[in-house]
């Protein structure tokens, strides 16, 4: 079984993913970019991929949720990892003498207030440890890395400033994905994309509308553009409840004779890691 991750070795995409994965003899198709997993198993190079989607301080990780849409993936299971991120620099950095911080944005994102007091320029990676390394290549004083505490010490770093995000219950949530679009038994959530049919005034509200008559709970929702035109929006929803639940089929066949157009991008049950 081939499954893909972010790499390079050392991000929480690869934590996530060998902790999830940890019974089964796997063969790891590390990736470059979050967009490149989720394209991997659109293409048939591997069977299961892992992305992040959702962080507790930044939200939803945007480019996750359209690379799902593209590459017409199921999303068949879900890994809730507790983060923490560190200012991670060569031996002797000084807080003082940063200039730039260096990592993915997701991540830049979470520790926003604390590189804004320290001043200084950010530069994107495309991903946590993908920064560190570069840091280590490049041996520098005045750059650092925000990544975790694994990610420092396999590249020999040190940290100049640890947990550096605005929360100490920071955790970020990845969906496990795959082509085929069939649920696991045991599963609890089901997330639906819903396309409009048209704009009106209530038209979320009727949508949401149709989910607290049957008194099924959303657990996430999310809008984002359709990007045929602007203001022209999708929604995104989790319910609480499996695909095989009744009330699931009952809640799209009810929005699709609004003229809805209703996805079942997924159904799974969740994995809490500590
Ligand atoms: O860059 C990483 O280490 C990732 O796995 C992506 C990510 C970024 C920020 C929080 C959680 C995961």
């Amino acid at each position: 079984m081939k499954v893909a991750y972010l790499g390079p070795h050392g991000t929480f995409s690869e934590e996530a993913a060998h902790r999830y994965f940890k019974d089964e003899h796997i063969d790891w198709h590390i990736c470059d970019s979050v967009p490149e997993v989720l394209e991997a198993v659109g293409d048939g190079l591997a069977d299961w991929g892992i992305a992040p989607i959702e962080n507790a301080i930044e939200g939803t990780i945007n480019m996750t949720v359209d690379s799902l849409l593209v590459n017409d993936l199921y999303i068949a299971g879900e890994v809730i990892l507790p983060v923490s991120l560190h200012l991670l620099g060569t031996e002797g950095t000084k807080e003082e003498d940063i200039q730039e911080v260096w990592s993915i944005p997701p991540a830049l994102a979470q520790c926003r207030e604390y590189i804004r007091s320290l001043k200084v320029k950010t530069r994107h990676f495309d991903s946590t440890a993908s920064a560190a390394e570069a840091i280590r290549e490049a041996g520098r004083n005045d750059v650092a890395a925000v990544a975790s505490a694994y990610a420092g010490d396999l590249f020999g770093l040190v940290k100049v400033r640890r947990n550096i995000e605005e929360s100490y219950e920071n955790q970020t949530r990845f969906v496990v994905v795959t082509k085929d679009k069939k649920a696991p038994a045991d599963a609890k959530k089901t997330m639906l994309q819903v396309i409009p049919s048209d704009e009106y005034t209530g038209v979320l509200s009727s949508i949401l509308n149709v989910f607290s008559a049957l008194n099924v709970n959303l657990t996430w929702i999310e809008s984002r553009p359709t990007k045929k035109k602007l203001g022209a929006y999708q929604f995104f929803l989790e319910a609480g409840y499996g695909v095989q639940n009744p009330l699931i089929d009952k809640a799209v066949a009810v929005l699709q004779t609004y003229g809805h157009e209703v996805n079942i991008l997924g159904s799974f049950s969740a994995t809490k890691l500590d």
